[in-house]
């Protein structure tokens, strides 16, 4: 779950960007990426890392110009290598740069397409390479020699028509400006915003509303699905619907987990969906579990918490912060390998025994996908004394694989798959486990957006709104991408040269 900015300015844009991208650290943590304009060459500077350790101060003073893209990313596709981190940069036509955040599901033909029909070498094993030099094809293909709006237009319908999966996507033209476009059924989130200053208006386009309020920018509306914005370099906007059948699908996952509290996506704010969801599970709670004697519920940080006060509060028990979280350490779930998502549960958590013992605790955590934080945290409050050790999930099983984004590749992998309650429960060591239901959590975040008829579930259901994805899909990927062929791949990534790396 990559996150992505951009703004067309009148003045440098190089340290708003980057104030965008901190506030997104949350949606990757291994890489990072700036490109701006200035005198109609493009400035970049990526490299993996977070956003403080990639940027120095020599880094931002050579990112001058009003207008530029930036990214964070949480690697998903291909391996997580340096050189994929984003933005990709193609010099045909004019020089584009682009940044993404989704994963296309039919990157292996296209990769094929691009080299045998339009004639362009990717050189990474990123998808976001891919679509880059796709809509560099169709820009090449334009009717106009010097583009017009309706020719960029064109160019995302076609690469609409081509490129099936989740792209929230951001790229400059030199020459022209910025285009920012969403996938037809808009499984990842991407919202517009607008500042007005002495010399004009300057707009910013960001994965999540909390990028625009960090830089005071004023959100002024979601990016449609199939949408593409165009800005030009002086500040025109145009917009268009380049999809011809968009059917809005936007992930769930993103307001069980992955957004900031503080973001309102798609007209639904994340921090009240969490909420709901707390109604919903707590309900749940106190009808199943009547017989229960339950004395605390504590939250899991540092997702779950605003989720965790709401069941404490439905079911009229006390709410306290049994284990504390290191603030150095960042986002496990997100973190590129096993071994290091493990370790770094103990280094991020731990317990206040005083909270435990001698009592029965409820742990609710936002969702259980290995299962690794749950495993680990019901014997840490074990060994703080605790009696019995209760844990709800506010989001259902978790069972099959992510193809838009998120890296849960392999069905293998995930505690759910294949399992019924009771063998969970027993796998990470509860007293006695719940899960919220399919039903409950879609309504919980509906609340926020009635108009939203399907939300993007298929890890909890196994359907997949492209429908393009079937058993030897899942199988093919699987092979790729599990932890295995993973942790080797990412070993050998390291001697992968950059083709354009500006260095340290
Ligand atoms: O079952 P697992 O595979 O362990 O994955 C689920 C856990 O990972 C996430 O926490 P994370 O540490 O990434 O971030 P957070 O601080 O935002 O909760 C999520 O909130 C769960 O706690
Ligand atoms: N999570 C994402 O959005 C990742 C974007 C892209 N697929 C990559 O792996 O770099
Ligand atoms: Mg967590």
């Amino acid at each position: 779950m990559c996150g992505i900015v951009g703004i067309v300015g009148n003045t440098p844009v190089g340290q708003s960007l980057y104030d965008g991208l901190t506030v997104l650290q949350h949606r990757g943590q291994d890489a990072a990426g700036i490109v701006t304009i200035h005198e109609n060459t493009f400035r970049l500077r990526k490299a993996n890392g977070l956003v403080k350790d990639v940027f120095h101060t020599r880094h931002m003073l050579r990112l001058q110009g009003n207008i530029g893209i930036g990214h964070v990313r949480y690697p998903t596709a291909g391996t997580s290598s340096s050189s994929e981190a984003q933005p990709f940069y193609a010099n045909s036509p004019f020089g584009i740069s682009l940044a993404h955040n989704g994963n296309l599901t039919n990157a292996e033909e296209l990769k094929h397409w691009l080299y045998t029909e339009a004639r362009r070498h990717v050189n990474t094993t990123s998808d976001s390479e891919l679509l880059l030099n796709i809509l560099g094809h169709e820009l090449q293909n334009a009717d106009n020699l010097e583009l017009q709006p309706e020719d960029i237009f064109k160019a995302v319908a076609n690469v609409h028509k081509r490129v099936r999966g989740a792209y929230a996507t951001v790229a400059l033209i030199i020459g022209y400006g910025m285009v920012a476009f969403r996938d037809p059924q808009g499984i990842r989130p991407l919202v517009f915003g607008k500042r007005e200053t002495e010399k004009g208006a300057e707009y910013m386009i960001a994965s999540e509303s909390v990028a625009l309020d960090a830089n005071d920018f004023e959100f002024v509306r979601d990016v449609a699905p199939g949408e593409a914005i165009f800005f030009t370099q002086d500040g025109q906007i145009h917009s268009k619907q380049c999809a011809e059948n968009p059917t809005f699908s936007p992930c769930i996952f993103e307001y069980v987990y992955f957004a900031r509290p503080d973001s309102t996506i798609d007209k639904i704010s994340v921090y009240g969906s969490r909420v709901e969801m707390g109604k919903k599970l707590g309900d749940k709670v106190a009808k199943e579990w009547a017989d229960e004697d339950i004395d605390v519920v504590i939250p899991i940080p540092e997702t779950s918490c605003d989720t965790a006060l709401q069941i404490a509060q439905t079911l009229n028990l006390p709410y306290r912060q049994g284990f504390v979280k290191n603030r150095y350490i960042g986002r496990t779930f997100i973190m590129p390998g096993q071994e290091q998502r493990k370790k770094s549960v103990r280094r991020k958590l731990n317990a206040i025994g005083a909270e435990f013992a001698g009592k029965n605790v409820l742990l609710v955590d936002d969702s259980i996908v290995r299962g690794t934080t749950s495993e680990q945290i019901i014997e840490m409050a074990r060994n703080a004394g605790a009696k019995k050790v209760y844990f709800a999930s506010a989001a259902p099983e978790i069972r099959f694989p992510n193809v838009y984004g998120i890296d849960m590749p392999s069905a293998n992998e995930l505690i759910a798959h294949g399992r019924e309650l009771e063998d969970i429960c027993q796998l990470i060591g509860a007293d006695k486990l719940i899960y919220q239901s399919i039903e409950d959590l879609e309504e919980a975040v509906r609340v926020g957006n009635p108009d939203i008829k399907r939300f993007e579930t298929s890890v909890f259901n196994g359907q997949y709104i492209t429908n393009d994805i079937d058993q030897s899909y899942l199988e093919r990927l699987d092979a790729m991408r599990n932890n295995e062929v993973k942790e080797q791949s990412d070993k050998n990534a390291d001697s992968i040269i950059d083709m354009h790396n500006e260095g340290s």
